[in-house]
């Protein structure tokens, strides 16, 4: 039988991705899309997508799924939207995979109390591509061995976020296994704010956006007379996508929220 997957934001550069990777898909069936306005009755009047894309456009989570019965909500919006999606999916027994990024510690720890409550898995993926996931294993590895290191993300000048969501999970995965410590030297100043980045228990992270990039991130480790340098580079929006159909088949065999794709691969 096959997934009826609904997404939100089918118009956004990750989710028109998604809506072809879930019509492709031979286990699942793309049922409706959810939009923040009226845009067209269904995807087929958007030219950005081919006629035969019947799929009905929705702009109230209720309503879409009383009319198509959802059973996963995958969540490609924005870090003000996200938050109210995957409650009310969780609320409406629909299982989140959320792509969204901007969390705040407090929202995922009411989100992870509640899909424990309705016993509904939800995942939640601050970045969907193997390539990143292993960078921020590995990361989390060496920073065992090197505990000075820095974050520098980079991504297109569309971004809303910043940090990344990526560059957060990398620094709390990190922080994991490394005592904390204030890196560089204890009187540094900065003579211009933000120089330094941002801190994160003791880590710096630095986010750059240009146009040109995509999404790509280097964790920086310094020990006695070496570097280390792990680098991620996802060069377009397909890189995510093997990770979103993973997700989308995964979390109905799930009974609990999990932040994170390197604690289910
Ligand atoms: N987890 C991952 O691997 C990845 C996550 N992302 C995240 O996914 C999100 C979307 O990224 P992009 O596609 O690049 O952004 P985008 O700006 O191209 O697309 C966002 C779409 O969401 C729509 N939207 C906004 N509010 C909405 C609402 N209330 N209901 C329904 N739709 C709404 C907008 O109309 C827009 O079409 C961002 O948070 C980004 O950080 C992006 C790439 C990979
Ligand atoms: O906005 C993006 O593009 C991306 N967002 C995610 C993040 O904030 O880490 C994942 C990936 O880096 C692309």
């Amino acid at each position: 039988m096959s997934i009826r997957v609904a997404i939100a934001g089918p118009r956004g550069k990750m989710g028109a991705e998604a809506v072809h990777t879930v019509m492709k898909h031979d286990k699942m069936e793309l049922v409706a899309v959810l939009d923040y306005k009226e845009v067209g009755a269904t995807l087929a009047d958007l030219p950005m997508f081919p006629a035969s894309y019947t799929v009905p456009i929705f702009t109230d989570m209720h309503e879409l799924v009383e009319v198509t019965a959802p059973d996963v909500l995958v969540d490609l919006t924005n870090p003000h939207a996200v938050y109210k999606h995957t409650k009310e999916a969780l609320n409406l027994s629909v299982r989140p995979v959320i792509g969204t990024t901007g969390f705040t510690d407090a929202q995922l720890e009411e989100l992870s109390a509640l899909a424990k409550e309705k016993e509904l898995g939800c995942i939640i993926a601050p970045n969907f591509a193997i390539g990143a996931i292993l960078m921020m294993k590995f990361a989390k590895e060496a920073a065992k061995y090197l505990p000075d290191v820095e974050i520098i993300e980079m991504h297109h000048d569309q971004k809303l976020d910043a940090p990344s969501g990526t560059g957060v999970k990398t620094a709390q995965m990190i922080q994991e296994v490394r005592a904390q410590k204030a890196q560089g030297h204890p009187e540094e100043k900065e003579t211009l704010e933000g120089a330094r980045g941002a801190d994160f228990d003791g880590m710096r992270i630095h986010s750059v956006r240009l146009p040109g990039l995509v999404a790509h991130q280097q964790v920086l480790f310094g020990g006695d007379g070496q570097l280390l340098t792990i680098r991620h580079d996802s060069l377009n929006r397909n890189s995510f996508m093997s990770g979103v159909a993973f997700c989308v088949e995964e979390v109905m065999k799930m009974d609990q929220l999990v932040y994170g794709l390197e604690n289910i691969i």
